[in-house]
């Protein structure tokens, strides 16, 4: 089911086109991931679908309604500033955003505690959120978002300043918000987590979006036809053969990339006369550098 769709929303601060055409669509059940590099206009994009700013033209629909603030209650943000509210107590200032929300009573207390218990928070309940770390802070903030259990999810950077234990269970809990049937917008730099959770992969840069698709079908598109290989012999009757693409040479093993349309049996099938082969492991661009290739290549896939 569609949770959001944006159509063609732009964008322009004194002359600067910030955000051009973009359009998205949301649905429940999956984790879409936001990506581009610095200043792509990624948080442009989610502060205008949270009605912040105003797009100057477009159309932002949300539970098929035009976006309007009363349907705010149904999104979860965690937004790219952080430390809101800083001289309140981590407990008060959690109750406080459900309060916002229509949460009371003895339940919100329990959906605190349960989540600050989650986060290992469960001692700091009465700390400023000033005086917490801050990856702590971060936790505190996220637990913020979903605390009234919204239907979809907009995240700015949910990782940055979380150690690896901390990132694994925010992605371990995105997974499971999935799982409920919610609608997950993950704008982050980190290409490798985005990788092993998102479902679709949005990718914007200089405003505009140069990629969107299923991350399986993008690997399957743009992921480069490689292999890794370790063996004994000289390397150069690899090098030489007219249908690789790129030889790197990693000291223990080497990486090959073959030109479109070439196979690694046609490959190992040149070599196996010449070389003895140990070990060879077919390889799938990660999304790092199918980004990184897209990005620097300038190259504009709609
Ligand atoms: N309020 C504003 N006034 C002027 N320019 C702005 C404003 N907000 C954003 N911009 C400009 O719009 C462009 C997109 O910025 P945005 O913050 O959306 O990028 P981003 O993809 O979120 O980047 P980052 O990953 O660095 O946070 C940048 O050139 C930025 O300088």
């Amino acid at each position: 089911m569609e949770v959001l769709k944006v159509e063609n929303i732009n964008k322009s601060f004194d002359g600067v086109h910030a955000v051009k055409e973009v359009s998205l669509k949301i649905e429940t059940g999956k984790i879409y991931g936001l990506l581009g590099p610095n200043g792509a206009g990624k948080t442009t994009t989610i502060r205008m679908i949270m009605n912040i700013i105003v797009p100057d033209s477009g159309k932002i629909t949300l539970f098929n309604q035009p976006m309007e603030d009363s349907l705010k209650a149904k999104i979860g943000y965690l937004p790219e500033e952080r430390g809101v509210y800083p001289k309140m107590k981590v407990h008060e200032f959690l109750k406080f955003l459900g309060e916002l929300h229509d949460m009371r009573g003895a339940g919100l207390d329990e959906q605190v505690d349960l989540w600050l218990k989650r986060f290992d928070l469960a001692t700091m309940g009465h700390f400023k959120v000033e005086e917490l770390s801050k990856g702590n802070q971060q936790k505190v903030q996220l637990i913020g978002s979903f605390l009234h259990d919204p239907q979809l999810l907009i995240l700015d950077e949910p990782f940055s300043g979380l150690d690896p234990v901390n990132v694994n269970l925010v992605k371990e809990i995105i997974m499971e918000f999935k799982e409920q049937g919610k609608a997950i917008i993950l704008s982050t730099h980190m290409m490798d987590a985005a990788e092993k959770i998102c479902d679709h992969v949005y990718l914007i840069n200089k405003g505009q979006k140069v990629l969107d698709g299923e991350l399986d079908k993008i690997q399957q598109q743009y992921g480069h036809n490689s292999v890794q290989l370790e063996y004994k012999g000289d390397g150069k009757i690899i090098e030489k053969l007219p249908f690789v693409e790129k030889f790197n040479d990693f000291g223990n093993f080497v990486e090959v990339q073959l030109k479109d349309g070439h196979s690694v049996n046609e490959l190992l099938e040149n070599i196996i006369p010449h070389i003895e082969i140990y070990r060879v492991q077919a390889k799938r661009s990660s999304l790092n550098e199918i980004f990184i290739s897209l990005v620097k290549g300038g190259e504009h896939h709609a």
